[in-house]
C-alpha cells in the first residue's frame, strides 16, 4: 500500500502538470491567432492562468510590501530584455520596463494609443482624455493645459496657493487641531487649490463631499472591474455617481446664469469648457465637460498631496537634509528686496536643493508607478513584437528603481540630482510625449510652496513612525500619517 508520502508526491506532480497544461492552453487561446511567425517575435513571458493571469502575482507583490518583486520576477526568469508579455486586467499585455523601451513607446503616437483598463475608463469617464481620439485629445489638451501651466498662469495662482498653505499650516498646528491624519488633510488642501483653479470657490461642505468621493473613486481605478458589493470598483462607481451629480449641479447653475445674460467676472476652467468651440462650431456637451473635470480634479490633487506628504516625511526623518533645505529657504528669504510683497515665482526657481528633494521624492515614491497604452498597429520594441490590439503597460517604477540608471536606488538621496540631468526616458514621474502630465509645473509649485512654509516654521511628529506602508492605489502609511504638527518658529 502506498504511504501518505507517496500520495503527496503524486499530488504535487499532478498539480505541476495541471498548472503547465492550463498555462499552455491559455497561452494558445490568447496567442494562436497571431500565427507562428508573429508569435515567435513576442517578448518572453506567459499568459498564466485564465482570468487571473499575472494579477495575483502583481497584487501579492504590492500587498506584501515589496512592489518591485513583481517586475524583478520577470527579470529573474527571462533576463533583462526590457519588455515581457503577460495577461493582466483581462487582456494580453506587454510590460515595458526599461528607459529606452519606455521612451520608444511614449514617443510613438502612430502605433500606440492610450489603453486604460475598463475600471479606470468607467470611473474617470468615457469622455475624459482617457479615451478621447487623438485629434480631440490634442484640442482639449491645448484648451485645458495652457491655463494651468507656464509662467503667467502659475504666477496667477501663486498668491492663492501661498495663502492657503500658510493658513492651513497655522490651523493644523493650533492646540485645537491636536493629532491629524497628515495625508488626509494634505489631500483636502491640494483639493481646495485645484477646485479654486477649476471651479473657483466651492463651499466647504461641497468640497468635503467631493474629496471623500475621490478617495473611494481612486481605490477602484486600479482594481479589477468587478461590480459586486464589497469590491472596490462597486464602491467607486457609487462615488462617481455622486461626483457627477455635484458637478452637474454646478454646470446647470453656470448654464442658467449664462442664459440669463449674467456672465461671470472670474473665468475658470468650467467656463472655458462651456465656451469652447471646435472649428465646426461644435460645443462640448455636459457629459464631456463633467468627465474632463472629474479627470482633472482627481489628477490635480491626489498625486501632489502624496508627494508633498512623503517629501515632508523624508526631510523630517533626515536632519542633515532638513537643515540644508531650511538654510536654502532662509537664504532666499534674506535675498528678497523689502519692496517685494511675498515670495515670487522667480524665488521658487532659485530653490535648487528643494527641487532636488522633490525630484528624488518623485523618483523614490513612484506615485504613478505604471501607465496604460494599447498598440494600434504591430510595433517592434527592443526587437520584440507588440501585436496590434494588445495592451501595453509602461512601468515607470521599474525605470526609477533600476540600479543601472540610479545607483543604490532604494536609498533616498536628493544629492544624486546635483549637476545631473536625466537622460530621456530615465525620469518619468510625469510621463513623456503627448500625454505628459499637463499639471507638472503646477504640482511642483504647490509642493515647493508647502515645503517652503513647513521648513521655515514647523515640525512634524508621527504617532506611529514605523507604520506599515500600503502600495495600492498609491504608496501611503496605513494610518494616513497620523501626526502632530508643531509651530517651532515664526516664519521670517
Ligand atoms: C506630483 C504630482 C503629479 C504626478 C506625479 C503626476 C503624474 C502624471 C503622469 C505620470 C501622467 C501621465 C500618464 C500617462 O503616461 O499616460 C499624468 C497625466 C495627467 N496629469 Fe498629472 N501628475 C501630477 C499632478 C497633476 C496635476 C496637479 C494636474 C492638474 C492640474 C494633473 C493632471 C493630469 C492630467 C489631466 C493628465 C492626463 C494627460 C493626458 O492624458 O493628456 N496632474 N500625470
Amino acid at each position: 500500500m502506498a504511504g501518505p508520502g507517496l500520495w503527496a508526491v503524486v499530488a504535487a506532480v499532478l498539480a505541476v502538470a495541471i498548472d503547465a497544461i492550463v498555462r499552455r492552453a491559455h497561452g494558445w487561446a490568447r496567442e494562436s491567432s497571431l500565427g507562428a511567425r508573429r508569435r515567435a517575435r513576442l517578448p518572453p513571458g506567459d499568459m498564466g492562468w485564465p482570468v487571473v493571469g499575472a494579477m495575483w502575482a502583481f497584487l501579492w507583490a504590492f500587498k506584501s510590501g515589496n512592489p518591485d518583486s513583481f517586475i524583478d520576477s520577470f527579470i529573474r526568469r527571462f533576463g533583462r530584455t526590457g519588455v515581457y508579455r503577460a495577461f493582466m486586467f483581462s487582456s494580453p499585455t506587454i510590460l515595458v520596463v526599461n528607459p529606452d523601451a519606455c521612451k520608444r513607446v511614449l514617443m510613438d503616437d502612430e502605433s500606440i494609443a492610450e489603453g486604460w483598463p475598463r475600471a479606470a475608463v468607467e470611473l474617470i469617464g468615457k469622455k475624459s482624455f482617457l479615451t478621447s481620439p487623438r485629434e480631440e485629445h490634442r484640442r482639449l489638451r491645448k484648451l485645458t493645459a495652457a491655463p494651468i501651466n507656464g509662467f503667467d498662469a502659475l504666477s496667477t495662482y501663486l498668491g492663492f496657493i501661498d495663502r492657503t498653505v500658510a493658513e492651513t499650516l497655522r490651523r493644523w498646528s493650533s492646540e485645537a487641531a491636536g493629532e491629524i491624519e497628515f495625508l488626509t488633510e494634505m489631500r483636502r488642501m491640494t483639493f481646495k487649490i485645484i477646485v479654486q483653479i477649476f471651479l473657483t470657490a466651492a463651499d466647504d461642505a461641497t468640497m468635503l463631499a467631493l474629496e471623500r468621493s475621490y478617495t473611494d473613486l481612486n481605490y477602484g481605478v486600479r482594481a479589477m472591474a468587478i461590480n459586486l458589493p464589497g469590491f472596490a470598483f462597486h464602491k467607486a462607481l457609487k462615488a462617481r455617481k455622486k461626483l457627477v451629480s455635484v458637478l452637474q449641479g454646478v454646470l446647470n447653475e453656470r448654464r442658467a446664469a449664462g442664459a440669463k445674460g449674467h456672465p461671470r467676472s472670474d473665468t475658470d476652467m468650467m467656463d472655458r469648457l462651456i465656451e469652447a468651440e471646435d472649428e465646426h462650431g461644435r460645443r462640448l456637451d455636459d457629459e464631456e465637460i463633467i468627465d474632463i473635470l472629474i479627470m482633472y480634479l482627481n489628477a490635480g490633487h491626489e498625486s501632489s498631496a502624496h508627494i508633498a506628504m512623503w517629501a515632508t516625511l523624508f526631510l523630517q526623518e533626515n536632519p542633515e537634509m532638513f537643515a540644508k533645505a531650511k538654510a536654502e529657504q532662509e537664504e532666499i528669504i534674506r535675498s528678497i528686496p523689502p519692496t517685494q510683497k511675498g515670495i515670487s515665482l522667480r524665488d521658487f526657481r532659485k530653490m535648487e536643493y528643494l527641487s532636488q528633494v522633490i525630484d528624488e521624492t518623485l523618483r523614490f515614491v513612484n506615485i504613478s508607478f505604471v501607465s496604460f497604452r494599447e498598440a494600434t498597429k504591430d510595433v517592434f520594441v527592443n526587437g520584440y513584437l507588440i501585436p496590434k490590439g494588445w495592451k501595453v503597460q509602461l512601468w515607470y517604477r521599474s525605470v526609477h528603481m533600476d540600479p543601472e540608471v540610479y545607483p543604490d536606488p532604494k536609498k533616498f538621496n536628493p544629492s544624486r540630482w546635483e549637476g545631473y540631468s536625466a537622460r530621456a526616458g530615465t525620469f518619468l514621474p510625469f510621463g513623456l510625449g503627448t500625454r505628459l502630465c499637463p499639471g507638472n509645473d503646477l504640482a511642483k509649485l504647490e509642493i515647493s510652496v508647502f515645503l517652503h512654509h513647513f521648513l521655515l516654521g514647523y515640525k512634524l511628529t508621527r504617532t506611529n513612525p514605523s507604520c506599515r506602508i500600503r502600495y495600492l492605489p498609491h504608496p501611503r502609511p496605513v494610518d494616513n500619517c497620523l501626526a502632530k504638527i508643531t509651530k517651532v518658529s515664526d516664519e521670517q
